[in-house]
């Protein structure tokens, strides 16, 4: 059966990405079903007002919690998990990709102006999973291109969905470190030229070359990701590069 994608958004038109590409083509074969809806549907003044001034004073406007209740009623099975993109929520991972992935499907409520009305996300929570998630620390205007990454992000660990499995399990992250470098033909470019173990044919030493290549820019790049990895997932010789 597909992963039923359901996104809730004042800017239907910016979700129209997810209809391209690889999305596209695991849509026609049935892996995927995506639906955009206009929160305005949902309102019920001649205006089709979703925003108000906030409680407390402050900038901007907030996100009115009807119009969402309305919404989340009509389109989220019950227990369907609630996806909310805030720059306040909890930091989106690889994990939370491949754990969506294993579920029936996802209800993404793409906040603008200040965001949503905490409401929202409190009552929903009534009503099955809700997850105010991150995708980085900076600000955006909204969350629609936070859904868009989410997206490509679970879409893409689907069984079916990327032909080559090993590309999906092989992931960066996916053993805790950065991949590294890849090159392709020709061997010699511009006076740059091809790592000559990457053209040995020695197996093994292509592994350990590649093994090495990851640690380094991890502990170059990302030196938090070392400090994450599980006891054991480096051996000693690993630790001193
Ligand atoms: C700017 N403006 C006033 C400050 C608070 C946020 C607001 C804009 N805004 C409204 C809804 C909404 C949802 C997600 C995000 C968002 N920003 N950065 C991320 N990593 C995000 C995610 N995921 C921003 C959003």
């Amino acid at each position: 059966s597909s992963f039923l994608i359901q996104v809730v958004t004042i800017f239907p038109e910016y979700l129209a990405p997810l209809r391209q590409s690889l999305l596209g083509k695991a849509a026609e074969r049935g892996l995927v079903d995506i639906a955009v809806h206009d929160l305005r549907a949902w309102t019920d003044d001649v205006h089709r007002t979703v925003d108000d001034a906030p409680y407390g004073g402050g900038p901007g406007m907030v996100m009115r919690p009807e119009p969402w209740a309305r919404a989340l009623e009509e389109v989220r099975p019950p227990g369907t998990r609630l996806v909310v993109p805030t720059p306040a929520g909890r930091p989106f991972t690889q994990a939370m990709a491949a754990e969506w992935a294993a579920e029936p499907g996802l209800v993404f409520a793409c906040g603008r102006y200040e965001g949503i009305d905490q409401r929202v996300a409190d009552w929903a929570a009534e009503a099955g999973p809700v997850s105010e998630v991150s995708i980085g620390d900076y600000v955006l205007a909204g969350g629609e291109s936070a859904v868009l990454v989410m997206v490509e992000a679970v879409t893409r660990l689907l069984p079916g969905v990327v032909g080559n499995r090993e590309s999906v399990e092989f992931d960066s992250h996916a053993d805790g470190l950065l991949e590294g470098p890849s090159y392709t033909r020709p061997a010699s470019w511009r006076g740059h030229d091809v790592p000559p173990v990457l053209l040995s044919g020695d197996h093994a030493a292509i592994a350990r070359w590649r093994r090495e290549q990851s640690l380094r820019r991890t502990a170059a790049r990302r030196p938090d990701l070392l400090l994450r990895l599980p006891e054991g997932a480096l051996t000693e010789a690993e630790r001193q590069l």
